[in-house]
């Protein structure tokens, strides 16, 4: 039996749909949510990204604000710029697209973000706050995720949750938030060797490694939720998952589609997080 393909598209349009009736509650009072991205150098990928993400919060009733600095700007001044926006009122999120070049400090960058407006959930104060448990700032793709699976109406409890890939930016607080919701957690990575082993277990499977169409269907377990996080271009210009789509479809229960559904996803998940920070803000005024 081929799996269902999860309608990335349709959970994306629901979660924006309250997005926009919240920001316009918030508006109406006054405060419009403002985002900030920076994006330092010309790289074309993240300049898609960037204009990705301001329409995203044009279509929702967000302010953004896109900085595009050359690539030789140096790291003072990339600090000045983060010291003006968190100092400005009308900005509530700020992202610092990474990869930075290779002349600027990353972890300079993010510790001089306030806490508060860092919507990736990237500074250390928040990464700690979602390691113990308190409520703060959730990281954009992880916490995706997690919405995906409750839209699509699995329950996480007491499930065994795999997760391949232990990045900063997902693998590890991806686990974090699959234990949140008490999910039985392993994670993999390059140096697990008998992975197909341990990814046969999952009843869900996360991954996110960064290879191209790596995962296969003697991976997978008849029936498993399989989350393809990866976004890797091929030779021809297309985009494609960690996951090879029609191989793992024919033995998954779910599969998200690479375009469709992460990666939108995750840009939802940043227009939540400037919400939250905005009336976050207007709550302690
Ligand atoms: N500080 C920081 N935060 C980030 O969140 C961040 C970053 N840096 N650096 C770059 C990566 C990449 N990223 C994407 C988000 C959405 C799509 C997306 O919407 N993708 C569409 C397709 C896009 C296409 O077709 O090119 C999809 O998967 O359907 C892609 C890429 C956020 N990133
Ligand atoms: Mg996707």
């Amino acid at each position: 039996m081929a799996a269902e393909r999860i309608n990335g598209k349709q959970i994306v349009a629901e979660i924006r749909e309250q997005i926009s009736q919240e920001v316009q509650s918030l508006k109406d009072k006054g405060i419009q949510p403002g985002l900030a991205v920076v994006l330092v150098g010309d790289d074309p990928a993240s300049a898609v990204y960037v204009r990705n993400k301001a329409k995203s919060c044009a279509d929702v009733g967000i302010h953004s604000e896109v900085y595009r600095l050359p690539a030789e700007t140096s790291q003072s001044e990339l600090l000045q710029l983060i010291g003006k926006l968190n100092a400005d009122s009308h900005i509530h999120g700020i992202l610092v697209q990474l990869p930075l070049p290779a002349h600027i400090n990353e972890d300079a960058v993010i510790d001089a973000i306030s806490p508060d407006k860092d919507v990736d959930c990237f500074h250390p104060v928040n990464v700690g706050n979602l390691m113990i448990g308190k409520p703060g700032m959730l990281p954009c793709t992880p916490a995706g995720v997690i919405e995906v699976l409750k839209k699509i109406g699995i329950s996480i409890e007491g499930k065994h949750a795999v997760v391949v890939g232990r990045s900063n930016i997902v693998g590890k607080p991806m686990a974090m938030l699959l234990l949140r919701e008490n999910a039985t957690v392993t994670v993999c990575h390059s140096r697990t060797p008998n992975m197909e082993e341990i990814t046969k277990q999952a009843d869900i499977l996360v991954v996110a490694v960064g290879r191209a169409q790596m995962i296969e269907a003697r991976h997978i377990k008849p029936g498993a939720v399989v989350i393809d996080v990866g976004m890797n271009r091929l030779d021809n210009g297309k985009l494609t998952g960690d996951v090879h789509y029609d191989d793992a479809a024919q033995v998954a229960g779910y599969i998200t589609p690479v375009p469709g559904c992460v990666g939108p996803m995750t840009i939802t998940m940043l227009l939540q997080n400037t919400l939250q920070a905005a009336k976050n803000k207007a709550s302690q005024a």
